[in-house]
């Protein structure tokens, strides 16, 4: 069951629900300050504690750990700022019997825990507090952030003040938005997960390893799935997309106006006139068409661009078409079905006014095109028109190479062809994209990048 992410508000409401299911929140806070406490004691190795422990209840989980770590044996000091306010936080509060100091006053120590604010956080950090956080954050020779970072919005990721540098973050429950979009997901460090016992469902989840079957026993070329790369004014792009995708398990790929070279398999059909477009997909065998790496920007590549919309087969856009496209895409796409793009910030910024948030902004996307949208970045959200989003976790900056986004695209129309919905096969594409390139190491070439997909497939047999 792939993670679920969850905004501030649904995760209130989980918890909302797991207490009218029976359990108390001054339960959930013990589990939380636990799963904080025994987390910290992992890394602490008998080195003194500084807890941060803010008004709310992120401070009511920082209080509960202290007293945990300190009934341990831990040299555990709490910086408290703000009185508490709930019920269970003012508990927790009045539980702690060691030393409190405030914020104002902390000296740095080794190891330092923030339970200044977590998802009630409403406004940015007041300066000071941002100043002081970021001074024990530089001093610590180990930081947990409890649920997130200080200082950033749980849901839509942007930075509201946060320190860099955190070692590690806690998540509480369910990974929220903060843990994985940029800049907060850039800030948490490393990223635990705590299981506080409050079930967590929603719409939106973490993209996961793939789970797939071989081909079927009667198996033959065009059942495996048949793709169309559609070349234009850079055909380089055009090639490095088939040969991503013929390396992803479509069972034959054309590439439509340029010769491929290798492999071998990949088949080369002449485009002369962008009236001969129409004719290579006039056949029902084909899976999907991609069009758009290297298509270029001129009258020929819109007149391609056209013929490939007006199809009836699966389509993936990327690159150059979403260009031509720009802010007519949702009115160019909506009335067609079976659609995705996957563009790159910028693209999406040219296409798209921005919402509250990538993730947001996305799905709204995805709305508007009634298509699958595969918004790339360090941080790719998936997003599908019905409200469901995936967010990627596993992550190679090393991506940031020219071809890998037709690499990507490629990798898509592969798996759209072998009959995963959009949806599905977008998750699958960005999860292959970026297990090839930590298979392929350090400082790959997009070219070879294709050459590492049969292994990361072979992983999810
Ligand atoms: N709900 C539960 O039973 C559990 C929650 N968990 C933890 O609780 C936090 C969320 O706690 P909450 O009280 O909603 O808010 P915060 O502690 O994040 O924020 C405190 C409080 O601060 C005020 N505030 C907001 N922004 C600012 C600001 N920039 N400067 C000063 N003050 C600010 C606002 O009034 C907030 O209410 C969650 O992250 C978990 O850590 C437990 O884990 C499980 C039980
Ligand atoms: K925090």
């Amino acid at each position: 069951m792939p993670q679920p992410i969850l905004t501030a508000a649904a995760m209130r409401d989980a918890e909302t629900a797991a207490v009218a299911a029976g359990t108390t929140y001054a339960a959930l806070m013990a589990t939380a300050g636990k799963a904080v406490a025994d987390t910290a004691a992992r890394f602490a190795l008998g080195r003194p504690i500084l807890v941060l422990a803010g008004p709310g209840n992120n401070g009511g989980d920082g209080y509960v750990a202290a007293s945990i770590l300190a009934e341990r044996g831990h040299d555990v000091i709490v910086a408290a700022h703000g009185d508490a306010r709930s019920a269970e936080a003012i508990a927790a509060r009045a539980a702690w019997q060691g030393q409190t100091i405030a914020l104002a006053d902390a000296e740095p120590r080794p190891i330092l825990i923030d339970a200044l604010f977590g998802t009630g956080l409403s406004r940015p950090l007041d300066a000071d507090v941002a100043t002081t956080l970021q001074s024990l954050v530089d001093a610590a020779e180990f930081s947990l952030a409890v649920d997130v970072p200080s200082g950033v919005d749980t849901d839509t990721g942007a930075d509201l003040g946060a320190p860099h540098g955190l070692t590690a973050t806690l998540a509480l429950g369910a990974y929220k938005p903060a843990h994985l979009i940029e800049p907060a997901a850039g800030l948490c460090g490393h990223l635990f997960l705590a299981d506080i016992g409050v079930p967590a469902r929603g719409s939106w989840h973490v993209i996961a390893r793939p789970q797939l079957v071989p081909p079927p026993r009667d198996a033959q070329k065009f059942t495996r799935g048949l793709v169309v790369v559609v070349a234009g004014a850079m055909p380089g792009a055009a090639r490095l997309a088939a040969r991503a995708a013929i390396h992803a398990g479509a069972g034959y790929v054309i590439l439509a106006g340029a010769d491929a070279g290798q492999p071998e398999a990949i088949v080369h059909k002449p485009l002369g006139d962008p009236a001969d477009l129409a004719a290579i997909l006039d056949d029902d065998r084909i899976g999907c068409v991609l069009i758009g790496p290297g298509l270029g920007r001129d009258d020929r590549a819109s007149a391609l661009l056209d013929i490939a919309v007006a199809s009836r087969h699966p389509l993936v856009v990327d690159g150059d078409a979403l260009t031509l496209l720009g802010r007519e895409a949702p009115h160019r796409l909506a009335p067609r079905a079976d659609i995705a793009m996957t563009p790159h910030a910028g693209e999406f910024a040219r296409m798209f006014a921005s919402a509250d948030g990538k993730l947001l902004a996305t799905l709204s996307a995805a709305r508007a095109i009634d298509g699958v949208v595969v918004h790339k970045g360090p941080d790719t959200v998936v997003a599908a028109p019905d409200g469901r989003a995936a967010v990627q976790i596993e992550r190679s900056s090393w991506l940031s190479t020219a071809g890998s986004g037709d690499t990507l695209a490629g990798i898509l129309a592969a798996r759209r062809a072998t009959g995963v919905d959009f949806f599905g096969a977008a998750q699958q594409a960005v999860w292959f994209h970026t297990r090839a390139a930590k298979l392929a190491g350090p400082a790959f070439v997009a070219d070879q990048l294709s050459h590492y997909l049969p292994a990361a497939i072979g992983e999810c047999l």
